[in-house]
C-alpha cells in the first residue's frame, strides 16, 4: 500500500531511523545527494542556484549544492537567514559547502539555468511573510525552472494549501514516502512531478506510525476486490437497486444503473415512477426496470431481500419525497446516497447519520457544492484544515463512508482511515460522469465489498475508466469503458 506520511509522521519516520542505526546525517546526505540527481538530469542545467532556508530543508539544499559543484556545475547558494544560526545537521552541511554563501537579494535570479527551492519543506510553521515570502515571490516570477526540496516552499505538506507564497516547481523531490500535501490540490499542481527517493529509511517504520492515509490504488483495496467466482451464478454478484426520477430526469439514474452493471452487480433493477419505464426499457436489455410511485412501493418492492443494496439520488429531485424513499430503501441494506439525496438533508448532517445507523453501510458521494450544503453550519467540519481533514471529520459525523469528488478525491471512513485518488483526469468533469462513480460504487457494494473499500475502489475504476475512453469523454463512455479496465484487472488480480 502507498502510505501517505503527514509532517510528524514523517519527523517520527526520521527519528525511528536514527533510533534503528541511522544517522541523520547520513538521511541529509541521500536527500542532498536526490536533489543534486534531479538537477542533473535536467538538459543542460550549469548554472544552478540553490536556495537554502534557516533549517533541514536548507541543509539539504547544502548537500545538494556541495555534490553538484563536485560534479562540475557552476553553483551559487544563497541563504535565507544567517549561517550563525544554522544549527544541528543543517549547520554541518553547510560547513560542508566549500563555495561562498550569498545574500539571496544580490542574486539574479532570471539568470539561473536551475532553481533548486531548499527554503522550507515539512517544517512550515507559519505562513510565509516578510523576506521568505518575497524571495519565494521573486523565485516565482524568475521564469526558471524550479526543483523543490520536499515540498514546494510555502505549500503546507498535510494540506495541500499554499501559506503566503509557493512557486510553482517543475519537479520536487520528497523522501520516504509522499505527503497528503502532494496530492491535495493546489498542492498537487505547484509540485510538478513529483519522485520519492529512497533515503534509507527503513521500510519497518511504517509498522510503528501505522499510518490511516493513503494513495488510492489497487494495492490499497484489491484483496476485498470481488472477483467473479467459477461455479458463481448472477445471486452470488447481488442485486443492486437504483431508484429513478420520473422521465425528463431519468438520465441520471440511467447512467447509475449501466454503472452498477458494468462493475458487476448480478443484477440491476430500475425502481422508476411508471411514465419512466419506457425510457429504462429501451436502455440496456440487462436492466430490469419496475414501477415505483413512492416509499410504499418501494418497501414492497424491496421485501425481497435478495435486493440488498440501492443507489438514491441521481435525477431523483431533493424534498421529503426522496427522503422517504431513503427511509424506506435503508433498513439493513447497503446504500450509496449521491446528488438529490444528500441536497435532501441540507444543513442536516445528524438525519444522514441516522441514516446510516439503519443502514448496512452507507457511502455518500458528494461533490463540494453538495458537501457544503449537507454540513451547512457545522463548523467543525466544513473549517477543518484540509480536504482530507474534512473528508474525515465528515464520515466521522455521518457515521459512513465520504467520497468528496473532484480532482484530488478523498474517500475516508468513520475510524479514521483515507485514500487520495491521483488517476482522474481533467476531462472526467463532465454531466453526469458522477451518476455513474454512485452506479460503480453500488455495483461493488453488491457484490459485497467492504464499504471502505468499495467506495476506494469505485473511484480508482471511474479515474481508470476515464483515462482509458480519452478526451472527449462524455459520461454514457465511462460505463463502457469499465470494460477494458476490468479485463486488465482481472488479469492481474485473477492470474
Ligand atoms: N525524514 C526526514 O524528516 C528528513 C528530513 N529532511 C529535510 O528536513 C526538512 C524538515 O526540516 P525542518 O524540520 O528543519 O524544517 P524546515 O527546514 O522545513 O523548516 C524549519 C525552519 O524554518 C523556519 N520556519 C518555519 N516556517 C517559517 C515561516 N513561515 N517563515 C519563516 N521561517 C519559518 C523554522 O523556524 C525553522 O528554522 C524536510 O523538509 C527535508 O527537506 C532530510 O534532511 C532528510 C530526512
Ligand atoms: N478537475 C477535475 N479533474 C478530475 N476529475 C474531476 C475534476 N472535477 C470533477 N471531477 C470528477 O468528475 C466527477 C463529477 O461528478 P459530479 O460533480 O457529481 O457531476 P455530475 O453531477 O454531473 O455527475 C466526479 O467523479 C469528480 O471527482
Ligand atoms: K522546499
Amino acid at each position: 500500500m502507498h502510505a501517505l506520511l503527514d509532517p510528524q509522521e514523517m519527523a517520527r519516520a526520521d527519528r525511528y531511523a536514527v533510533e534503528t542505526g541511522v544517522a541523520s546525517f547520513t538521511l541529509m546526505e541521500r536527500a542532498g545527494t536526490a536533489v543534486a540527481d534531479a538537477v542533473a538530469r535536467f538538459p543542460l542545467p550549469t548554472r544552478v542556484v540553490v536556495l537554502c532556508g534557516p533549517g533541514n530543508n536548507g541543509g539539504d539544499g547544502f548537500v545538494a549544492a556541495r555534490v553538484l559543484a563536485q560534479r562540475g556545475f557552476r553553483v551559487r547558494v544563497a541563504l535565507l537567514g544567517e549561517a550563525a544560526r544554522l544549527t544541528g545537521d543543517a549547520a554541518k552541511a553547510a560547513a560542508k559547502w566549500r563555495g561562498p554563501v550569498e545574500e539571496p537579494a544580490v542574486l539574479d535570479l532570471t539568470e539561473a539555468g536551475v532553481i533548486v527551492d531548499a527554503l522550507f519543506g515539512a517544517g512550515l510553521a507559519r505562513d510565509l511573510d516578510g523576506a521568505a515570502k518575497a524571495l519565494v515571490q521573486r523565485m516565482a516570477a524568475s521564469g526558471r525552472p524550479i526543483i523543490a526540496v520536499d515540498l514546494p516552499s510555502g505549500l503546507d505538506g498535510a494540506t495541500g494549501k499554499v501559506r503566503g507564497a509557493a512557486a510553482q516547481a517543475k519537479e520536487t523531490v520528497t523522501f520516504f514516502r509522499r505527503k497528503p500535501g502532494h496530492l491535495l490540490e493546489p498542492g498537487r499542481r505547484l509540485c510538478g512531478r513529483v519522485r520519492v527517493a529512497d533515503i534509507g529509511i527503513p521500510e519497518a517504520a511504517l509498522a510503528v506510525i501505522r499510518p490511516q492515509a493513503f494513495v488510492n490504488m489497487p494495492d490499497l483495496w484489491q484483496d476485498a476486490f470481488p472477483l467473479p467466482a467459477a461455479m458463481g451464478h448472477k445471486y452470488d454478484r447481488g442485486h443492486a437497486v437504483v431508484v429513478s426520477g420520473g422521465p425528463w430526469t431519468s438520465g441520471a439514474a440511467h447512467l447509475a444503473a449501466k454503472g452498477a452493471l458494468r462493475a458487476g452487480a448480478g443484477l440491476v433493477t430500475v425502481a422508476c415512477p411508471p411514465a419512466a419505464l419506457p425510457l429504462h426499457a429501451a436502455s440496456y436489455a440487462a436492466l430490469m426496470p419496475r414501477p415505483v410511485a413512492d416509499a410504499a412501493d418501494l418497501a414492497l418492492l424491496l421485501a425481497d431481500r435478495r435486493l440488498g443494496t440501492v443507489v438514491l439520488g441521481p435525477g431523483l429531485g431533493a424534498g421529503a419525497a426522496t427522503r422517504a424513499l431513503i427511509d424506506a430503501a435503508a433498513p439493513g441494506r447497503r446504500l450509496v446516497l449521491d446528488a438529490d439525496a444528500l441536497t435532501s438533508y441540507e444543513g442536516a448532517p445528524w438525519a444522514v447519520a441516522a441514516v446510516a445507523g439503519r443502514s448496512a453501510g452507507l457511502i455518500v458521494t458528494p461533490h463540494e457544492g453538495e458537501f457544503a450544503r449537507l454540513f451547512r453550519g457545522d463548523r467543525e467540519v466544513l473549517e477543518a484544515p484540509s480536504k482530507l481533514a474534512r473528508t474525515r471529520a465528515a464520515a466521522r459525523r455521518l457515521g459512513a463512508v465520504v467520497v468528496l469528488k473532484g480532482p484530488d478525491t478523498v474517500v475516508a471512513a468513520p475510524d479514521g482511515r483515507a485514500a487520495i485518488a491521483e488517476n482522474a483526469p481533467a476531462f472526467l468533469a463532465t454531466a453526469g460522469a458522477g451518476d455513474v462513480l454512485a452506479g460503480i460504487a453500488t455495483g461493488l457494494l453488491a457484490q459485497g465489498m467492504p464499504v471502505f473499500e468499495a467506495a476506494c475502489a469505485a473511484v480508482w475504476l471511474h479515474g481508470a475508466a476515464a483515462c482509458s475512453a480519452g478526451p472527449g469523454l462524455v459520461a454514457d463512455d465511462l460505463p463502457e469503458a469499465l470494460r477494458a479496465v476490468y479485463a486488465e484487472l482481472y488479469e492481474k488480480l485473477g492470474g
